[in-house]
């Protein structure tokens, strides 16, 4: 259960094409991340999948099946906003059972599930609350609560967390990657989020202009980077392209090295640059080093303890096992 191929699937808003002909597989219980730039189509994708935008062309097929026109109700799929969606005159135990009653399921059989999924999510004891009465973050269960209960071939996430603040949205993270380890039920989750992709996705998708620029485990991604746009986009901070002579000499147009893969030294090195800004996260300092000759500024990732100041020279050293080659076309050389 769960399985979900798009085969050439498309969609246009009047005469623009949001998504060119598309081919994704989805596999039974995989945590599938859609990542890209703002506007590149996550979330139609995913609209499309859900039923709630008709495709222009192609097929969606569920487990085998084809849903291209089936009704968003009756596809088994169930989606979760970042909006919530929740009614505020109702209890969190009437929001759960809402789809339940709409599709007319005997009152006994919707207890168990509410209370089953109330349990998973720990919302056993607000479960007579109204919306109004909960956190951000109880907020967002009592939402995927209604999710579970329909005991969906697959979730959609659409940016679920990003109404949320920052140490809520680690926990609720963390939270919705244990669900899917605990129920095993294929997830679809849209991001903005780096550190959400990587850390949740079995497969990140990432797309450009509504084109799959590259398909992959995260580490996969982060390793190989199949052209110079994903090697922007998976990593932060992101990685260092250098053009010309530079690159030259390893035989391509670019080359990238992400920042902690330079090695840093105060007295020798391959490239001698000047402290610009540091920005120090505690464990990890990154410091943007200026008039290295090969690249207007590179981003370099320490360990917290090295001391640099701004202004100070500094020699930067690539792991040369850590470095990518790309072509002319921007493509990785292999
Ligand atoms: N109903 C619509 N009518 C016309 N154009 C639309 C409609 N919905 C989306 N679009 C356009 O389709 C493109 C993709 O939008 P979509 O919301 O899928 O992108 P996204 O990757 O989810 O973006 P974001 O990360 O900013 O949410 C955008 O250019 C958007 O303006």
């Amino acid at each position: 259960m769960g399985r979900i191929t798009l085969d050439k699937v498309q969609k246009s808003f009047g005469e623009v094409e949001v998504i060119p002909p598309l081919d994704l597989e989805i596999n039974e219980g995989e945590f599938v991340v859609f990542v890209g730039p703002s506007g590149c189509g996550k979330s139609t994708l995913l609209r499309l999948i859900a039923g709630l935008e008709d495709v222009s062309g192609g097929q969606i097929r569920i487990d085998g099946e084809d849903a291209t026109m089936t009704p968003p109700a009756k596809r088994g799929l169930a989606m979760v906003f970042q909006s919530y969606a929740l009614y505020p005159h109702m209890s969190v135990r009437k929001n759960i059972a809402f789809p339940l009653r709409m599709a007319g399921m005997d009152q006994a059989e919707q207890e168990r599930r509410i209370d089953k999924a109330a349990s998973i999510l720990n919302l056993s004891d607000y479960i007579d609350r109204r919306p109004g009465q909960l956190s951000g973050g109880q907020r967002q269960r009592v939402a995927i609560g209604r999710a579970i209960v329909r005991e969906p071939a697959a979730f959609l996430f659409d940016e679920p967390l990003s109404n949320l603040d920052a140490a809520l949205r680690v926990g609720m993270r963390l939270e919705i990657t244990e669900l899917h380890e605990r129920l095993k039920t294929t997830m679809i989750y849209v991001t903005h989020d780096q550190v959400e992709a990587m850390t949740m996705a079995d497969k990140i998708v990432v797309l450009r202009a509504g084109h799959i620029e590259q398909v992959g485990s995260p580490l996969e991604l982060y390793r190989a980077p199949k052209n110079l746009f994903v090697a922007g986009f998976i990593g932060s901070p992101k990685m260092n392209q250098i053009d010309g002579a530079e690159a030259a000499k390893h035989n391509a147009t670019t080359i990238g090295i992400r920042p902690e893969h330079i090695d840093v030294s105060k007295t020798e090195g391959m490239w001698k640059g000047r402290v610009g800004v540091s920005e120090h996260l505690g464990s990890d300092t990154f410091f943007y080093v200026h008039d290295t000759g090969v690249a207007e500024d590179i981003t370099v990732r320490v360990n917290g303890e090295f001391e640099l100041h701004s202004g100070d020279d500094v020699y930067l050293t690539p792991q040369a096992d850590k470095l990518h080659r790309f072509d002319a076309s921007g493509l990785r050389i292999a």
